[in-house]
């Protein structure tokens, strides 16, 4: 805290008086600062108000205060299957959580313990690869129950699925979708997990005064991006990953190198901010940082050290110097704390000795109950929480904050948004105004005649073959591109699976059938098909149903493999055999192989439009004249006794084996496999949903 004076020469005098300590009477130090760094000063103070203003901004409707959350670990080890791959033979029987020790078990952590206290902020820090993710992995409940050993609790229970309610994760990658705007992404994010009895209003106040703390508010309207297309710059997308974990009022925020990417003045911002808010709203601050500045390392209460795995310290930020001095490492007193640890913990020798030391300290007590214990503000009588506060049970009687309505609308306007900007990007557009015109120029008014019978077959079969091509693709690829937000999302209970498969099919059905409206509106007219506007809509319908048809096996292939590139191989193979046995290509099948073709959605739909187009009455087409068939070809006006001026369009669907089955059982059987197709979509992505979770 400073103290300014202004005396009458115009020299400015600044106390600085030392606030951590508990007697105003300790250590001034007085000195002359010049007009600039008064002007520093100012701008500091100004920022700390305006910082403590907004923070008191966002305690409105905030409950983390009211539902502090004491975390503690302890005799925690994980441990995972460094084999590759077994052959299918060995993988029977293999169903132990456990996972037995031997040579091809790698123990990542081993008997980690720690605590942290509502109020305080405690850093994991450590070398790379040291182990610090996969702790705030174990205790942000991210790692399933698979090669994990030890003890876990929150205000001393056992976490439940409800717990996560209270327990914000910041990941080291910032995961988004690229299309939205940093307030879109901030706004859905509050409307989905702030408490459904804050009005929409407080939601989006609660979202600018969030965006105001972290610096946010001039990129507010600008997309978040990825690599193709350009967003907000890097330090923003780390702010604004924070601001998403912070918006959702936790009590526990886990942060995993939340300053990686920010300047040291922006990284001592956010840790104050941090700090601010574990001390005024008693949120429980666990952050693994790596190189943090001496001002920001001063704002840890607590410090965990860790190496290869192990503990090397846990305790008091401020005591840590002394332990190391102990050990016979002096830290010199202008060093950052920080980088002399690192530096130390960078050394194999030191490592190792200090490795040791620490296992020596806590022989007595293996599992580190005891030394969790000490630093406990539980344990503590003087806590001013009270016990009782301490040893609620952090759960809740909801599991999602939204109700279901509210997620299916909120996710569906989200997806909206974030798709529109991809299935009607502008090259699509272009592509279906191109292949249109295309269409209609090779097309143009098809004469009801013979000899182009085969040219109006032709075209039926491109546009709806074609409308069911095109879909899939963009289908398969939408839930393994989904698949991290999604995990991320579901991980932190935002929203059940069922809402958000329900927003996908709603939002991405209109964007998906624009293009083939689009498209077949004027080819239909300008290739001359029936022309009767009952069957014109008839036929638009069956495209349309095609269309979406195809996204439904789109989104089972891309559900259930969860991979673009293999979704997208099995889904062309698929494609390729479905028009292949669509009844355009190939009229007779083997002997015994003919209930094959019914396997084939394509055979459905072209059926379908052909129906439409030639069981008719209007359907009627002029015999060839001599020389208007190719050589050889026979008109089938000539075949029977009595000679005819005209074929019917039903004659010509018999003969093309189009009319086995009447209209209403092509449109029942297409439906279903629309349908059951989703259904089929839903248990695959929920199975590997579920397996992604062990
Ligand atoms: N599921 C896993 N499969 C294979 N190795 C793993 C797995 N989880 C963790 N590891 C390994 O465990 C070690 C610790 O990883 P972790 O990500 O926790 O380190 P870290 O200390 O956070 O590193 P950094 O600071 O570089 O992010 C690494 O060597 C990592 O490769």
């Amino acid at each position: 805290m400073e103290q300014i004076k202004n005396d009458q020469t115009g020299t400015v005098t600044v106390t600085e008086v030392d606030s951590s300590s508990s007697s105003m009477s300790t250590a001034m130090n007085e000195k002359t600062l010049t007009r600039d760094d008064i002007n520093d000063l100012v701008t500091q103070l100004e920022r700390s108000t305006k910082r403590a203003e907004l923070i008191q901004s966002t305690e409105k409707g905030s409950t983390s205060a009211k539902n502090p959350v004491y975390v503690e670990w302890h005799g925690i080890n994980y441990s995972i299957s460094t084999e590759n791959k077994k052959s299918w033979l060995n993988k029977f029987g293999d169903s132990d959580s456990k996972l037995e020790t031997g040579k091809n078990v790698r123990n990542i952590i081993e008997n980690i313990h720690g605590c942290a206290n509502p109020g305080e902020v405690l850093a994991i820090m450590g070398p790379s690869g040291c182990g610090k993710t996969t702790l705030l992995n174990l205790l942000g409940d991210r790692v399933g129950s698979k090669g994990v050993q030890g003890t876990l609790a929150l205000n001393g229970h056992k976490p439940t699925k409800n717990s996560k309610r209270f327990i914000a994760y910041c990941t080291q990658d910032d995961i988004f979708f690229p299309q939205l705007t940093v307030k879109e992404t901030l706004s859905y994010t509050a409307r989905l997990r702030l408490p459904r009895e804050m009005s929409r209003h407080d939601k989006l106040n609660q979202v600018e005064n969030t965006m105001a703390l972290l610096n946010l508010t001039k990129c507010a309207d600008t997309i978040i991006g990825d690599q193709r297309t350009r967003g907000v710059s890097g330090g923003e997308r780390k702010r604004a990953n924070i601001a998403s974990e912070l918006l959702t009022d936790p009590s526990v925020i886990l942060l995993d190198e939340p300053t990686s990417g920010l300047d040291s003045s922006l990284a001592l911002e956010l840790t104050k901010i941090l700090k601010e808010f574990a001390v005024k709203q008693k949120k429980t601050i666990i952050m693994v940082i790596h190189q943090p500045s001496s001002q920001v390392f001063e704002s840890f209460d607590k410090l965990m050290l860790m190496a290869d795995g192990h503990m090397v310290y846990f305790g008091e930020r401020a005591d840590v110097v002394n332990y190391l001095a102990d050990q016979g490492f002096k830290c010199h007193p202008n060093f950052n704390p920080a980088d002399y640890i690192l530096e130390l913990l960078n050394d194999n020798t030191i490592k190792q000795k200090l490795i040791s030391a620490y296992a020596h300290k806590v022989r007595d007590d293996p599992t580190g109950k005891q030394i969790v214990e000490k630093y406990s503000l539980r344990s503590r009588t003087d806590n001013q929480l009270g016990n009782n506060v301490l040893n609620a049970p952090v759960t809740s009687e909801r599991r999602w904050e939204a109700t279901f309505l509210q997620q299916v609308s909120v996710l569906t306007e989200r997806t909206f948004k974030q798709s529109r900007k991809v299935i009607l990007s502008r090259v699509n557009l272009y592509q279906t105004i191109a292949l249109a015109i295309i269409c209609i120029v090779i097309w143009l008014q098809i004469p009801f005649a013979e000899s182009n019978i085969s040219d109006r077959v032709g075209s039926i079969f491109f546009c709806g073959v074609f409308w069911s091509f095109h879909p899939m693709i963009g289908a398969v690829s939408s839930f393994p591109l989904d698949l991290v937000m999604l995990s991320k999302e579901r991980q932190s209970r935002s929203y059940r699976l069922l809402s958000y498969y329900l927003s996908k099919q709603i939002a991405e059905l209109p964007l998906v059938i624009l293009s083939p409206l689009i498209f077949t509106i004027p080819v239909y007219w300008a290739s001359n098909l029936l022309p009767d506007f009952g069957r014109f809509i008839a036929y638009l319908v069956v495209i349309l149903l095609g269309t979406v048809t195809s996204q439904s096996f789109g989104y089972f292939f891309g559900a259930t493999l969860l991979n673009v590139q293999k979704s997208m191989i099995v889904s062309m193979v698929f494609m390729l055999a479905s028009m292949l046995l669509g009844g355009f290509y190939i009229k007779h099948l083997p002997t015994g192989l003919n209930w094959i073709k019914y396997l084939s959605f394509i055979k459905y739909s072209y059926s379908l439009l052909m129906q439409i187009q030639f069981d008719s009455p209007k359907a009627q087409f002029r015999c060839a004249g001599p020389g208007e068939l190719p050589a050889g070809q026979t008109s089938m006006c000539d075949i029977g006794d009595s000679p005819m001026s005209s074929i019917s369009g039903i004659s010509i669907l018999n003969s093309e084996g189009l009319n086995d089955l009447p209209w209403y059982v092509n449109l029942i059987v297409l439906l279903g496999f629309c349908i059951v197709a989703r259904i089929l979509a839903y248990y695959s992505l929920r199975k590997n949903s579920r397996r992604n979770k062990e």
